[in-house]
């Protein structure tokens, strides 16, 4: 009895989604997997964003054999171009289609060099369980052993999956499955470039099913309290780098500039540079600019006090996010509040 009832019950979840293929809508907004070469063996120094849609689906016949797939052009750029007004766009069409009730999930085929900053947007303020896929490739379409159809192929699968619900936005190339918290692009040309250092990737792609090992301990999408869908801007957050022989004058050209927020990517644990930058910094934060202290190490907590005295400087810092996604994390947060006890615990939270 007990078996039957249990077996009714997975019955149920799987037929959630109603009978046969999920539907699964594919948003193109370019980048390498839509770019073209001048030849096959042309793998650097090729034109990202080329391709459309319609071509990117038709390269890969097997996408119908696995989902009933749509393809929609957001946009064609390199993603080196990503821009907040893009962001918001694309938001606002994934909360839209998200919302329709002949959409299981969605694809996002983007280029590599900001996937790591469009997917935290997105773990942020998409407002639904349902699949998010963002997918690219490091080979054009043209070239030789191009990753792309493999890698969408693979993403369609994963965001019609039972498995992918409830698991926040995912990366997924080369047969890996990372969570957009923690993805980054690890290497300027490989087609393992994307990692999650130390963490850990959340599962992998075989034999066309995903397979989940882990997630997320982080608040995201339909948890998430981050909502952009009534804002047409999002407040100005810049990044200083921090190095040795560091001057001041990156801070106070941002805080000229009208930056509400700096996150400062510093040495080692979060250091600034004494007394070069932290007076800077100081006087930013008297003018209402909210500082994050990050790292520029990669891995490891940027933690509060120590050396560092936040209390003192009232600066928040950044736990683990790297300095490009606690840039968004403090773009967000300040749609929100300019409380900085606030804004730590966003930071704690998220
Ligand atoms: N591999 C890639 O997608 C890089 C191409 C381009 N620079 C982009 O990010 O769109």
């Amino acid at each position: 009895m007990g078996t039957l009832f249990a077996l009714l019950i997975s019955l149920d979840v799987a037929n959630a989604r109603g009978p046969g293929l999920p539907n699964v809508m594919v948003l193109a907004t370019g980048g390498t997997i839509a770019g073209t070469g001048a030849s096959s063996t042309t793998v650097v120094g090729y034109t990202a964003a080329t391709v459309g849609i319609d071509t990117l689906l038709n390269a890969v016949p097997e996408l119908k054999t696995v989902a009933n797939v749509k393809g929609e052009q957001v946009f064609q750029i390199a993603s080196e171009n990503m821009n907040n007004d893009y962001w918001l766009k694309l938001a606002k069409r994934v909360n839209a289609l998200l919302a329709q009730d002949d959409v299981d999930g969605i694809v996002i085929t983007h280029g590599t060099d900001t996937i790591e900053e469009t997917s935290y947007f997105l773990d942020l303020v998409v407002k639904s369980r349902k699949p998010v896929v963002i997918v690219g490739a490091m080979r054009p379409s043209t070239a030789i052993s191009a990753d792309g159809p493999i890698n969408l192929f693979n993403a369609v699968i994963l965001a019609g999956s039972e498995e992918a619900v409830g698991k926040g936005v995912l990366v997924a190339l080369n047969d890996q499955i990372n969570a957009a918290r923690e993805v980054t692009k690890n290497n300027t040309s490989t087609a393992d470039t994307f990692r999650t250092p130390e963490l850990g990737f959340l599962g992998y792609m075989q034999g066309n099913k995903p397979y989940f090992y882990r997630q997320s301990t982080r608040r995201h999408t339909a948890d998430s309290e981050f909502d952009v869908s009534n804002l047409e801007t999002l407040p100005q957050v810049d990044i200083v780098y921090g190095y040795a022989n560091m001057n001041r004058v990156a801070v106070d050209a941002f805080v000229a500039a009208g930056a509400k927020g700096i996150v400062h990517a510093g040495v080692g644990d979060g250091s600034l540079a004494r007394p070069a930058v932290e007076p800077a910094l100081d006087e930013a934060r008297k003018k209402g600019v909210v500082i994050v202290r990050s790292s520029r190490v990669g891995n490891g907590i940027v933690a509060r006090n120590g050396e560092a005295k936040d209390d003192e400087h009232d600066f928040v810092v950044s736990d683990t996010l790297n300095p490009q996604k606690a840039r968004i994390l403090l773009m967000l947060a300040l749609t929100k509040t300019s409380d900085t006890k606030e804004i730590q615990r966003m930071f704690y939270t998220y």
